[in-house]
């Protein structure tokens, strides 16, 4: 056998070995460093590390220095937090309420919009961090104080059920959107972190529906994003019964990606997003694109759409479309292949 194939049999090898298993290349050992989250089967500690690994280490699991982003005179949040990390490309943007199990009133939701708007438009952004103040809640859903006859009422005396544009947001925005949950996630809360690309949630964690409970429902991505996520029987079962579950519970079902304790929640959310980071943003947003584009029928094409046109845009060919017109003249597509 080839010098090479022998090679890549070992390297294959080693991937499918069982934690522990020899080396089936006799070449360097390498001692990991490695953070479980790397690689889940690294519990041994030594094992060989892949030429990728090799060449890039493991991420940092120091926490980040959290820098709050200046808002103009008269606009600072009152609601929520909007923080950068001084060293990575992480936003954090947390609701600010906790003695209210941070639910949310028609100001949180105009400020969580401003705040997922200018982590958006960011470019130093890459990943944001969505979670709630303290360790009793992530969100509590919308503040039942200030509900009234058509949604949750602020100072305009209007009632709004505009949590769904935050919802929406979420998912179009082209950067994953990690939830980071300690204590209960219930009601809209639940819906919130179901919107999320990922969620991280501490061992303190509590999912669950509670509108029927309080004489509400979210019948849009509150149902069917659940139902995707944990099945229709185990969807009918939380929005039916409205009863709580614990983070071990909705791990089983699907309903989120990692269980930390809570002393490591920050943490363990914190090296993900490194890990998002180090990998290429274009593909990353096309991943999560297409995601939604399998699920969201129009909208979901057009936002596929709306990137194959950002990259088209950086091309030669779409480069000359622009040019000739400002030149005045025909654009000359004819060098361009029509490939197969
Ligand atoms: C979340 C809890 C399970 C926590 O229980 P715990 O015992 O830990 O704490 P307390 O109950 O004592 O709460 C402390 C303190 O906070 C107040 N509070 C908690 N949650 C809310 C809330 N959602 N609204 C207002 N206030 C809240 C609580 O009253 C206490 O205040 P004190 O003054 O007494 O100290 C438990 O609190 C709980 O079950 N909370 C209610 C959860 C709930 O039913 N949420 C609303 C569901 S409906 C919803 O969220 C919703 C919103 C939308 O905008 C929609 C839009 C469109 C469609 C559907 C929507 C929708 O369904």
């Amino acid at each position: 056998m080839a010098d090479r194939q022998r090679h890549r049999l070992a390297i294959i090898a080693r991937h499918l070995a069982p934690e522990g298993a020899a080396d089936a290349d006799p070449g360097t050992t390498f001692h990991a460093a490695l953070s479980p989250s790397q690689c889940s089967n690294a519990a041994s500690g030594a094992r060989k590390l892949s030429s990728y690994e090799r060449v890039h280490g493991s991420v940092s699991r120091d926490l980040p220095t959290w820098v709050p982003v200046p808002q103009p005179a008269g606009q600072e949040f009152q609601d929520i937090l909007y923080e950068k990390s001084a060293t990575d490309g992480i936003a954090k943007i947390t609701i600010n309420r906790p003695e209210r199990r941070n639910a949310f009133r028609p100001l949180t939701v105009s400020e969580l919009r401003r705040a997922f708007d200018l982590a958006r438009d960011d470019t130093q952004v890459g990943v944001i961090i969505f979670t709630g103040k303290g360790t009793e809640a992530f969100c509590s859903g919308g503040d039942q104080a200030v509900r009234g006859k058509h949604g949750y009422v602020g100072d305009d005396n209007i009632g709004r059920l505009n949590i769904l544009d935050v919802q929406i947001q979420i998912r179009r925005l082209p950067k994953p959107v990690i939830a980071m949950v300690a204590g209960y996630a219930v009601g809209g809360g639940h819906v919130l972190h179901m919107v999320c690309d990922l969620t991280i949630a501490a061992e303190n964690a509590v999912f669950g529906q509670t509108g029927p409970k309080v004489g509400s429902f979210d019948a849009g991505y509150g149902c069917s994003m659940m139902a995707r996520l944990v099945g229709q029987k185990k969807a009918r079962e939380m929005w039916f019964l409205a009863r709580f579950y614990s983070a071990e519970e909705a791990d089983k079902m699907g309903l989120v990606n990692k269980v930390v304790p809570l002393e490591k929640l920050e943490e363990e959310t914190v090296v993900w997003s490194r890990e998002i980071l180090r990998n290429s943003p274009m593909a990353v947003r096309l991943c999560k694109s297409s995601l939604n584009a399998v699920e969201d029928g129009h909208a979901g094409l057009q936002e596929f759409a709306g990137n194959a046109t950002l990259l088209f845009y950086n091309s030669e060919e779409g480069q000359e479309g622009k040019t000739a017109f400002l030149e005045g003249r025909p654009p000359d597509f004819s060098r361009f292949p029509r490939l197969p």
